[in-house]
């Protein structure tokens, strides 16, 4: 069985979930969530460690029956999680603030996790201030006074991420003791607080996160108990009862329910020839590869995509007569689904995101295919790409998606008619395939469509009997003479510096751990007169792109007026058609040059800067995925490795998550529609929730994207976004669309003035560590692997900067 993910063994039975029986006496833990995205991860370490049911309340909630008081009476205590912001902005902690207002007689158990510490200090009057520099990511030995939740704990290893601290030095309380200290290194008599607790109320709190992966488990899971040992007992002692069982509906999620969009049963119509069940053919041509299948079956111009999953699979659509796709734009919230052959019908219509999502959901769910060669991956299904913007609004406030409405934030910095966006999600339906395993060099051919043998067996023979003619696109001369006129406009150094600095100063105010500023290059070149030479563009450039930096997903598509070709290194999310769910962020980029081992690599991707980079991202990628699996659900399998990606050497992490149905996670639990074995419709629900890839935004995930909008002040459009398939056995692929060019032919620059543009984003993680110089550097570092592309191969020279 070639296309499953895989399983684990949870290490120990604690990580597993704890059963809860509503008539056991199953303890809740109330926790305030400040829309951080390690929330899960505490949430998860609660339950697993602990064998609590948590209940989640955003910040900006309002207490049930307006009666904090009453409400508070259900639980045994309550955790106040990480966030970003600052405890004295009031609306950064919310109703975080209101729990220390509670009288005496009302009082209940307290753990503050670092912004829920920082407001317990603030509140008992220890100001709150600024670090002497952020501290993000990094791994540091505390001390501490060995007593109270600290028993037996003399020195932990624990994870940090904070700019601001408790300052004790300027403390006006006598209510606190502290519990625990961190000394910097290079400023040994500063002693930052790293743990307080109340001397008459049951309040703890911790500075550092005892949920991040590199904190030293088994005595964060040593703190958390103990510290469970002193909530009860204080309860116990008040005769205070938690009310367990509390149905996990009491506080119900913002977003109200969308009416189900009447483009569904369009959708469901229009895929009437897809059956049940992918017939195939198999061959074995070790020589043949997905492109020269591609060209067999894709005439120029036509759409098409091909794909390549994880470096194993390419799956290349082949046109049929039920071929069709959509585009849908998120500032309109139109959808235009096109008949591709025979009528070539079109309908248009409007819909929100969250019905197009409940839209992909149904039609994945009614056209389940329930048999095909079970070596592959796809069997049929949807090819394409979502894009940066329709991320944007996958976050829980889609108010920043409505930022990038404005035309401000167009791809040209203002409203440019020269210039098209292409769509913001564009998805190809394929009844006809073929999948090329490049490990085996088997070639399967198949088809979703009833009494499709005809086609399968003639198909067969034209492969069998075709021999590829090894077309050679690196001395092409059409391409090379096309190219010789590019004009590459890079992005502003000046500016680009600028921008890093204004990120460090977003970091530095507690605002952000780590943002991943990114920019834009545009290349214009000619249109080619001759419609053949147009046609074959953009597939000659994928095609020399594959040959300069061949890449775990190298990808296609031509969809309409949109054209792709990618590069990409990164799996942002793969789904199997069992249960398994793995993601793989990547993090920390080295260019590769003569002098560059991958010893010497090793070396500079395991500074503490770059490390931290990756694990805050390795963090937020969990606590997705916890948000859809749930305690015991998520597995850390590979963390901060370095890797050879051809033209550069990247750290990456691997997280597999599990589902089970009757165990939905934290983000999904409302969703009711989730009681199903379809891996499609959790594919998409994952995909919904996790977007946009966070190793492209940086944590915590919206409060870092809200900032980037404002900075970067542009639309990043298919860059940032993903691509892959929806696989009607249930599976998905996606990655991060990175190191890739796009076009959109729409523009009067292209139809008028004969002239196309090309965008290739490229950007990196900025951390209170970076400089100016290396981000810059690491910048071009990555677009030049796809830039140089846009260079005639015969030139003399390259522009001096991308060389
Ligand atoms: C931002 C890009 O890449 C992202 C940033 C990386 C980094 O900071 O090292 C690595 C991979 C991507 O997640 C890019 O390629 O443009
Ligand atoms: N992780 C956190 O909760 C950070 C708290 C606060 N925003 C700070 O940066 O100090």
């Amino acid at each position: 069985m070639a296309p499953m993910l895989g399983d684990w063994d949870a290490p120990n039975n604690e990580s597993r979930v704890p059963q809860l029986d509503p008539s056991s006496s199953t303890k809740s833990i109330l926790y305030v969530d400040a829309y951080d995205s390690f929330s899960y991860n505490v949430v998860a370490m609660l339950e697993e460690t602990l064998g609590v049911k948590v209940t989640i309340m955003t910040i900006d909630s309002e207490w049930p029956n307006s009666n904090m008081k009453e409400f508070l009476q259900h639980y045994e205590a309550v955790v106040l999680g990480p966030g970003p912001g600052d405890p004295n902005v009031p609306s950064d902690v919310g109703i975080m603030k209101d729990i220390w207002d509670l009288h005496d007689s009302e009082l209940l158990p307290v753990l503050g996790i670092c912004l829920g510490f920082q407001s317990l200090c603030l509140h008992h009057g220890v100001p709150i201030e600024r670090l002497p520099y952020p501290i993000h990511g990094q791994i540091h030995k505390i001390s501490t006074s060995a007593k109270d939740i600290f028993e037996d704990l003399p020195e932990v290893e624990v994870t940090l991420y904070h700019s601001l601290c408790a300052n004790s030095a300027a403390s006006t309380s006598t209510d606190l003791e502290y519990l625990a200290w961190l000394a910097l290194k290079d400023r040994p008599e500063t002693q930052i607080p790293m743990a307080v607790r109340h001397l008459e109320k049951p309040f703890w709190g911790v500075q550092f996160h005892p949920e991040s992966c590199k904190s030293e488990i088994n005595a964060c899971k040593a703190l958390l108990r103990n510290w469970w040992k002193m909530a009860l007992g204080y309860n116990k002692l008040v005769g205070r009862g938690g009310y367990c069982s509390l149905p996990s509906t009491v506080i119900s999620p913002h977003t109200a329910p969308s009416a189900f969009p009447g483009i569904a049963y369009d959708m469901f119509n229009w895929s009437k020839s897809t059956s049940k069940i992918s017939s195939f053919r198999s061959l074995d041509r070790p020589s043949l590869t997905a492109e020269a299948i591609s060209e067999v079956f894709n005439k120029p111009g036509s759409p098409a995509v091909l794909f390549q999953s994880n470096g194993q699979y390419s799956i290349a659509s082949v046109p049929s007569p039920g071929s069709w796709r959509f585009e849908y734009n998120v500032e309109t919230d139109k959808i235009r689904m096109l008949q591709l052959y025979g009528d070539c019908k079109e309908v248009e219509s409007y819909l929100t995101v969250a019905q197009l999502w409940d839209a992909l959901r149904y039609l994945m769910e009614m056209k389940k295919v329930d048999s095909g060669n079970s070596q592959v991956p796809f069997w049929g299904g949807f090819l394409g790409y979502l894009s940066y913007e329709l991320g944007l609004t996958c976050l829980p406030h889609t108010g920043h998606a409505q930022a990038s409405k404005s035309p401000k934030h167009s791809s040209t910095g203002k409203s440019d008619p020269s210039f098209a966006d292409p769509p913001d999600v564009s998805l190809l339906w394929c009844e006809r395939s073929v999948v090329v395993d490049n490990t085996t060099g088997t070639v399967v051919i198949q088809s979703t469509r009833d009494d499709d043998a005809g086609w399968l067996d003639e198909t067969l023979q034209q492969l069998q009997n075709f021999s590829d003619s090894g077309n050679d696109t690196s001395a092409d001369r059409g391409l090379d003479s096309i190219l010789r006129e590019s004009k590459i406009q890079l992005p502003e150094e000046k500016e680009y510096k600028r921008q890093i600095e204004s990120c460090k100063a977003e970091l530095e105010a507690g605002e952000s751990y780590e943002l991943c500023l990114t920019s834009e290059t545009k290349i214009t070149l000619p249109v080619p007169e001759l419609e053949s030479d147009r046609l074959m563009f953009p597939w000659k450039l994928y095609r020399r792109l594959k040959t300069y930096n061949p890449a775990a997903f190298s990808a296609f598509a031509d969809l309409g007026d949109t054209k792709i070709a990618s590069s990409s290194p990164e799996c942002f999310l793969n789904w199997d058609r069992e249960s398994t769910l793995e993601m793989k962020p990547m993090k920390g980029t080295v260019r590769k040059s003569p002098d560059m081992t991958m010893e010497k690599a090793c070396e500079i991707l395991g500074s503490t800067k770059e490390m931290a980079e990756n694990l805050m991202i390795a963090d937020l990628i969990r606590h997705d995925l916890y948000g859809i699996c749930g305690s015991g659900g998520v597995h850390v399998e590979k963390l901060l490795e370095v890797a050879d990606y051809g033209r550069v050497y990247s750290m990456i992490t691997h997280i597999k998550g599990k589902i089970r149905p009757n165990h939905p996670g934290f983000a999904v639990r409302h969703i009711s529609h989730l009681n199903t074995p379809n891996m499609s419709v959790h594919g998409l629900t994952t995909l919904q929730r996790c977007l946009p890839p966070g190793s492209m935004t940086g944590a915590p995930k919206e409060r870092s994207c809200m900032h980037l909008c404002t900075i970067e002040n542009r639309k990043r459009g298919i860059y940032s976004g993903v691509m892959g398939f929806l696989d009607l056995g249930g599976g998905g692929s996606f990655s991060v669309l990175i190191r890739s060019a796009f076009t959109c032919s729409g523009g009067r620059d292209y139809t008028e003035n004969k002239q196309q543009t090309w965008r290739i984003g490229a950007g990196g993680a900025i951390t209170a560590l970076s400089t100016a110089e290396g981000e810059w550097d690491e910048m071009l570092t990555k677009l030049r692997v796809v830039c140089n592309v846009f260079t005639p191969l015969d030139a003399d020279e390259r522009s001096a900067t991308t060389s």
